[in-house]
């Protein structure tokens, strides 16, 4: 599908396919929407990333606080949205020694408490030790730092997510 077709979608249709580009977030699409129509996909991840940039620091860490944790309870009771249970997957989470889980839970719990939101990285592009090492280095960043990087990884994901779509053959994905 093309980007007149996309600029042809019903907003209904345009949510359907494109409301979880950022994980639980439907309302950053639907906020885009009002820059129809678009010149490229590349137009609408940019509209994201601007809508995204113009938030207050309160609504970036709203949107970290969207994302379920890397190898959390969600994964292990299979309540992640679809897109999150496949990077996830690809990251090599769901195949975790009882060891590494019980790893990843606490320094989810403890970068959490440190701050306020939980840890974000593109698992599509990482391996599950690029994480983990990822995720103890983190620690230790000021918060007004953390808080951008992890905004950063929101975006890749986002891009990766858009890139499925087009690639995608199911009915209601471009
Ligand atoms: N916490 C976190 O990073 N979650 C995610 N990362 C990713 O690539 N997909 C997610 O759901």
């Amino acid at each position: 599908m093309d980007i007149n077709a996309v600029n042809a979608l019903s907003y209904e249709d345009f949510l359907e396919i494109f409301g979880n580009v950022v994980e639980k977030c439907p309302i950053i699409p639907a906020a885009v929407w009002i820059h129809r129509p678009f010149t490229s996909l590349a137009d609408i991840e940019a509209h994201i990333s601007d809508f995204i940039d113009s938030l207050p620091e309160s609504g970036k860490e709203g949107i970290l606080r969207c994302h379920p944790d890397l190898a959390g309870r969600e994964l292990q009771s299979g309540a992640l949205t679809r897109d999150s249970q496949e990077e996830q997957r690809a990251a090599g989470f769901t195949d975790l020694q009882p060891s590494e889980v019980s790893r990843m839970r606490s320094l989810n719990s403890e970068y959490k408490e440190r701050f306020g939101f939980p840890f974000v990285i593109c698992a599509r592009l990482n391996t599950k030790r690029d994480i983990m090492r990822e995720l103890l280095q983190c620690l230790g960043n000021d918060p007004a730092a953390e808080r951008a990087r992890a905004i950063g990884e929101v975006k890749k994901i986002c891009a990766l997510r858009m890139r499925n779509l087009q690639l995608s053959n199911s009915p209601n994905k471009l």
